[in-house]
């Protein structure tokens, strides 16, 4: 943890908005647990005030703002009410990435997760799961049609797991016709290689969340005119330069960015780091950040699923030790909900 250095700046997280949607109308109870005080350690770095030098301080409002976009379960909703999703991934090489993402955005409450990937991908990404809807448009000579079919039933969108890094002109139209829609969109993994290559694709779109991993992050910061030494101020410079959408630099501490400030969350997680836990992480979020309760839902979206995947490492890495793998973190998905938000 970095030092304490003054306290973070006054309201602390993003402010509530007023017209919260009827979904996200329930605001849990305010204030975190004890637990939660002791796990969850946000620091505001850099704040906009004071953007010569690195100023940190604790904050966990941002862990009630996470618990009051949780849905409360009632009798009166119907399915879809909690959530929609489209995962844009799956191709020959990857089923397991657009599995764990759309296997996740369920466990965390959403109602129907949609998978839009290749026609080899499809079979084998059903028989992973009678829970997902698979299309397999991808490689159809009309797949942007195909999908946008879909978009107007869709929350939220997460581009890039297991999607490979051909074919730019299908990810910017499915990308463009998506924002036109005004839906969050999460970009992870081969969607990212996307955004090193055309930026605007993305740029100063406000429910947009890049979820890039350390490698990910090097090429998206090395494509844009910037240089800094140190990582905090470089997500900052990288949000801000992409017109303040949402960063997350996953690491040993999360760090996300919406351009004037930086969280970290240091939730405790393990020593594993088997593949797919990135994931588990964008899937988990496109629910997270279906929400416009608050003034910057893909911040607290994005601070929640950063924690809610630790904590999944954590719980699965206690039963399963080395032999841990992301499908024993998905298990874990219920459990680390309820101990984070719901408790
Ligand atoms: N089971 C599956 O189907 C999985 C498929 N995946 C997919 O695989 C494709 C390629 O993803 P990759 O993540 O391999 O992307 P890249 O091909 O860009 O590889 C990133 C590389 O960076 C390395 N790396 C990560 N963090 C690092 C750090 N801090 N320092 C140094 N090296 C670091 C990783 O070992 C990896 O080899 C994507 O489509 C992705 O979604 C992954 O999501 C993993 C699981
Ligand atoms: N060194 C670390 N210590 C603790 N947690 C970490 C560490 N690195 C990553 N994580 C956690 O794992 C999650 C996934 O990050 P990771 O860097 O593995 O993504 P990824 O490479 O995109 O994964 P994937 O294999 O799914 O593509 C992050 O949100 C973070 O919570
Ligand atoms: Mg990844």
């Amino acid at each position: 943890l970095l030092p304490r250095g003054r306290a973070a700046p006054a309201g602390g997280g993003p402010a509530p908005r007023s017209g919260a949607r009827p979904r996200a109308a329930h605001a849990a109870d305010a204030g975190a647990g004890v637990l939660l005080r002791q796990t969850l350690v946000i620091l505001v770095l850099y704040p906009q005030a004071v953007p010569s030098g690195p100023t940190s301080g604790m904050d966990d409002d941002i862990v009630s703002l996470v618990k009051s976009i949780v849905p409360p379960l009632t009798s009166k909703k119907h399915k879809g009410q909690d959530g929609r999703i489209g995962i844009i991934g799956g191709c020959k090489d990857y089923t397991g990435a657009p599995y764990f993402a759309a296997i996740s955005a369920l466990k965390v409450g959403g109602d129907l997760s949609h998978v839009f990937c290749t026609k080899d991908a499809a079979t084998v990404i059903k028989s992973y799961s009678p829970e997902l809807i698979v299309h397999p448009v991808l490689d159809s000579p009309n797949a942007v049609e195909e999908i946008e079919k879909w978009l107007p039933r869709l929350h939220g969108l997460v581009v890039g797991p297991g999607l490979g890094r051909e074919d730019f002109l299908l990810k910017t139209e499915v990308i463009e016709r998506s924002k036109a829609r005004d839906i969050p969109i999460v970009i992870d993994a081969d969607g990212l290689w996307l955004v090193t290559h055309q930026p605007a694709v993305i740029q100063g779109y406000q429910k947009g969340i890049l979820t890039p991993n350390f490698m990910e992050f090097t090429r998206l910061f090395e494509a844009l005119p910037m240089n800094s030494s140190d990582h905090q101020r470089s997500v900052m410079q990288l949000s801000a330069a992409m017109g303040n959408l949402t960063l997350v630099l996953k690491g040993e501490q999360d760090l996300i960015s919406d351009g004037s400030k930086v969280y970290s969350c240091s939730v405790e997680g393990s020593g594993r780091r088997c593949g797919g836990q990135g994931d588990l992480l964008c899937g988990s979020m496109g629910v997270m950040a279906i929400t416009e309760i608050i003034m910057n839902p893909s911040v607290v979206a994005a601070f929640g699923a950063c924690s809610l995947t630790r904590q999944c490492n954590n719980q699965a890495f206690q039963r399963h030790g080395r032999s841990t793998t992301t499908s024993d973190m998905i298990q874990e998905i219920g459990p680390a909900f309820r101990k984070l938000f719901e408790s």
